[in-house]
């Protein structure tokens, strides 16, 4: 079988995402990275009436002649305006936020005034007609749509919302990710490690990176490599109803290499297998009933490189961001020479650092696939094309950074 390239692997999975997840209304303080389900419009106009930006004086701007004096009539203040209006030679002493009291079109910062507290007060520097005022609908209007479905809720869209007076939002159910380690080498960091055992670290650093998507991270624990095992904990997977099924090992072409065929003797639709990058040439996806299934290799490096190019955009498009296909990579430089690549997509564990010409990426001299030492290290992955020819230090490349 031909290797499927990263671009066209990615496509295929994002395209086979039966719906994104369910809505379900929450509170806004549940809200915090969530996905919006539909358009959020603005219940209110913000500011609602014209205010101060500054603690001084409410005036008219034709009495601000330097040396000038004006009579304070009265104070406003947030939460308590002033009822009367405001007549020319008159100031009222107003606070940060407070209503514009009628009459008055301009801020007389407290620094530009002497005699403040007192009945009277002299402008001691002009300013123009409208400083320091901020008008109403300043920020949005009733009606106004400010935040679209399919926008992660960070900390300003959460406010914003908040301050368009929703008490609650409709958001997208978190994609529940079932994770599944295979191998009758494994055993759970702690356990006593026999002379032919290995610790197992995937399902720990697949689960965060599920979670920092948005998802929720289901343990399978650990398969054995035969397929009664394989089978009832796939089906344990299907009964919870994960949204997605993420395998860890077996994926490759050894007599122990058995999730795919177990899958598929449970029904699963084969997307692809065997990609034309490296690490993660023998990543597979599937569709077993609406669970889409991503089958990792269990190279440590190689499950976590693909799941940062494949696994982080299945969960965005899950939440149904309209973004999750977008080109994750950025420019940068390459701060040695790189020899030339063969047929797959190089993704190599690197550090970056910042220069007047923008981010030099420097891949670690050892790459081998295994060595979680060196991806923790990681700022990037610089990505060197199928078929690149041999490039110099300084010439452009793209990366994908990874924190
Ligand atoms: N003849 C060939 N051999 C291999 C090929 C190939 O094309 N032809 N591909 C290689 C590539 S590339 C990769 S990547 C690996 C991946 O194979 P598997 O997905 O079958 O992975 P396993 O054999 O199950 O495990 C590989 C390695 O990773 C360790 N492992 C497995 N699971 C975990 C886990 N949960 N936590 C930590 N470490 C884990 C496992 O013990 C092995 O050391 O295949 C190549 N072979
Ligand atoms: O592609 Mo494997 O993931 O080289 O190690």
């Amino acid at each position: 079988m031909a290797l499927t390239p990263v671009p066209v692997a990615l496509r295929a999975l994002l395209g086979s995402v039966p719906a994104p997840t369910a809505p379900e209304t929450l509170p806004l303080a549940q809200c915090a990275g969530r996905v919006l389900a539909e358009d959020v419009m603005a219940l209110r106009t913000q500011p609602p009436f014209a205010n101060s930006a500054m603690d001084g004086y409410a005036v008219r701007a034709d009495d601000l002649l330097p040396a000038n004096e004006l009579l304070v009539i009265g104070e406003s203040a947030a939460g308590r305006a002033f009822a009367g209006r405001l007549e020319p030679g008159q100031a009222v002493r107003i606070f940060t936020g407070a209503p514009m009291p009628d009459g008055a079109d301009t801020i007389l910062i407290q620094e530009n005034a002497d005699g403040v507290g007192s009945t009277t007060i002299r402008v001691r520097e002009s300013a123009p007609k409208g400083k320091f005022v901020r008008p109403a609908g300043l920020d949005f209007r009733k009606g106004d749509v400010l935040l679209g479905a399919g926008r992660r809720l960070d900390s300003a869209a959460l406010g914003l919302a908040a301050a368009m007076g929703h008490p609650t939002l409709h958001v997208r159910r978190k994609p529940l990710v079932a994770i599944l380690a295979t191998g009758d080498e494994l055993v759970l960091p702690g356990e006593p490690v026999g002379p032919d055992q290995i610790v197992a670290s995937n399902s720990f650093s697949l689960a965060a990176l599920v979670e920092q998507a948005g998802a929720t991270a289901l343990d399978l624990g650990i398969a054995r490599d035969n397929y009664p095992d394989l089978a009832t904990k796939i089906e344990r997977a299907r009964t919870a109803g994960a949204d997605v099924l993420i395998t860890l090992g077996g994926a490759s072409v050894g007599e122990h290499d058995l999730v795919q065929e177990a899958l598929k003797r449970q029904g699963m639709e084969l997307g692809f297998w065997k990609i034309a990058m490296r690490p993660g040439k023998p990543m597979m996806t599937g569709l077993l009933g609406p669970m889409v299934v991503v089958g990792l290799p269990g190279n440590p490096v190689s499950s976590i490189v693909c799941g940062h190019l494949f696994v982080l955009p299945l969960i965005e498009a899950l939440q149904g961001m309209p973004s999750a296909d977008r080109d994750r990579s950025e420019p940068a430089i390459l701060g040695c020479d790189m020899p030339a690549n063969d047929e797959r997509e190089d993704y190599l564990r690197a550090e970056l650092v910042l220069t007047e010409a923008g981010w030099q990426v420097t891949p670690f001299e050892k790459q081998d696939s295994s060595m979680l030492g060196t991806l923790a290290r990681a700022d990037a992955l610089a990505i060197r094309p199928a078929f690149a020819e041999p490039a110099k230090k300084h010439a452009p490349c793209r990366i994908i950074r990874l924190r």
